[in-house]
């Protein structure tokens, strides 16, 4: 489970703000007495201090403990609901703090000050480390992602589903995205491990009704493709997709979002939403008329056509294809040298190239979600979901 703060329009990323709050919990809400064991308040307060100044981000498991134990001695035993299973986040936290049981107060106090007081020297010994240094980041399970050369790299981690985004997927993209826009890299890229880029939503989305049932779910859908589409749209770093196979669905429309788009000759590029009884989002509508031109935008849309990575270099959609041996080398390379260019120039580059059509986005982002929101109900869309899911038909 992955949890870190927000800020900014990208806290309208899902359902984290929560979390942010419980992590940096303001000192004047304790009103802990200093006992003669355990850690006294002025302690915990000193703890709850020094957590914000941490070099080292401690990581989502740590972060919940320490959630837990705030939570364990400022207010005692969870009594609060068990939030919903979409609610991934706050669910997260909830069992964390259900987990401590009856744990004294007190001894919750003076485990945070310990787990804080561990987490101050490792970040100190640590922070002597190269902090170019290759580093994979923990608290991920559908993403591996790391940070070298000042380059931060999520690669979508579900080869055998073809790295289908499930909902937990679109989350840990909006964190890592969050966690990127703040680290010190100078550029973000995108990849996909396995023979696959992304094929696309996972169906199995659809399959998890709530107790509110399908105009609930559909909701709720609308709601984290919005925010996961706002995301990319503020996202503040160039942004790189190297594409190393098929691309299918959302994987392919967020790309006229990106910055670069590097393709290997192997990748395919598909929006089959006409044959799922669905219809154009990641602002497509909006984005590949602009990049293609509208005939060629509406052959894929609304056609379904699957561009080769040729096709889609012709369209405007890719920068550069490579050929597929030489892929990975060529880019990285390419890669490292840009990402050694001044960090400032590029970003602001980016701000004024981008910032005109941010709100014009947002409100397309906003529409398409809510005209998928209707289509996930249609007839249309549940029968090529449903197709998929029992005689596993293939695009
Ligand atoms: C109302 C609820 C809303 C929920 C949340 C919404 C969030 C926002 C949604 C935004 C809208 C997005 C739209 C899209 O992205 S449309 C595109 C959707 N993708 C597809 O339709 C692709 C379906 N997959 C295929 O056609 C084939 O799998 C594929 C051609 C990609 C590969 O075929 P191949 O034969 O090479 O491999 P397999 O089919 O054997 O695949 C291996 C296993 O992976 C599973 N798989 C692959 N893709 C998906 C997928 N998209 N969803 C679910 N599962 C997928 C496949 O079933 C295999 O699994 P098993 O090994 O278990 O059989």
């Amino acid at each position: 489970m992955a949890v870190v703060g927000l800020s900014g329009r990208l806290a309208r990323c899902y359902c984290l703000r929560a979390v942010r709050s419980s992590l940096c919990v303001p000192a004047l809400q304790l009103h802990v007495s200093k006992t003669a064991m355990g850690a006294s308040q002025k302690d915990f307060e000193s703890a709850v201090n020094q957590v914000k100044l941490l070099k080292k981000d401690p990581g989502n498991e740590v972060k919940l403990k320490l959630y837990a134990l705030y939570k364990q001695a400022t207010e005692g035993p969870c009594n609060t609901p068990k939030p919903g299973l979409f609610d991934l986040i706050n669910k997260a936290k909830w069992d964390a703090w259900n987990a401590l049981g009856n744990l004294p107060k007190e001894t919750a106090r003076q485990n945070y000050v310990d787990l804080v007081s561990g987490l101050r020297s490792s970040s100190d010994s640590s922070s002597q480390v190269k902090p170019e240094a290759d580093k994979k980041q923990a608290g991920y399970e559908t993403l591996v992602i790391t940070s070298e050369d000042h380059i931060t790299k999520i690669m979508l981690n579900r080869p055998a589903k073809k790295n289908a985004l499930n909902t937990q997927m679109y989350q840990e993209i909006m964190l890592a995205l969050e966690a990127a826009s703040k680290d010190d890299s100078t550029i973000t890229v995108f990849t996909g491990s396995g023979d696959y880029y992304s094929s696309g939503n996972d169906l199995t989305n659809f399959t998890d009704i709530p107790p509110g049932g399908v105009e609930e779910k559909a909701k709720n859908g609308a709601i984290l493709l919005r925010d996961f589409v706002d995301c990319f749209i503020d996202f503040p770093k160039p942004l790189v997709a190297v594409v190393n196979g098929p691309a299918v669905g959302i994987s392919v429309t967020i790309l006229g979002l990106f910055d670069l788009v590097y393709a290997s000759d192997r990748a395919t590029f598909h929006t089959p939403f006409s044959h799922l009884g669905q219809t154009p989002e990641g602002c497509s509508s909006y984005t590949f008329p602009k990049i293609m031109g509208l005939a060629k935008a509406v052959e894929m849309l609304i056609f379904g056509k699957k561009l080769t990575a040729g096709e889609a270099y012709a369209q405007g959609l890719v920068t550069e294809v490579f050929p597929d041996s030489t892929f990975e080398k060529e880019v990285w390379t390419r890669l490292k040298a840009y990402s050694k260019l001044p960090r400032n120039a590029m970003r602001i580059s980016k701000q004024i190239i981008r910032n005109h059509e941010k709100e014009k986005l947002h409100a397309i982002n906003a529409e398409e979600s809510s005209i998928l929101q209707e289509r996930w109900l249609s007839d249309e869309c549940v029968n090529a979901v449903m197709n998929f899911l029992s005689q596993k038909a293939k695009l």
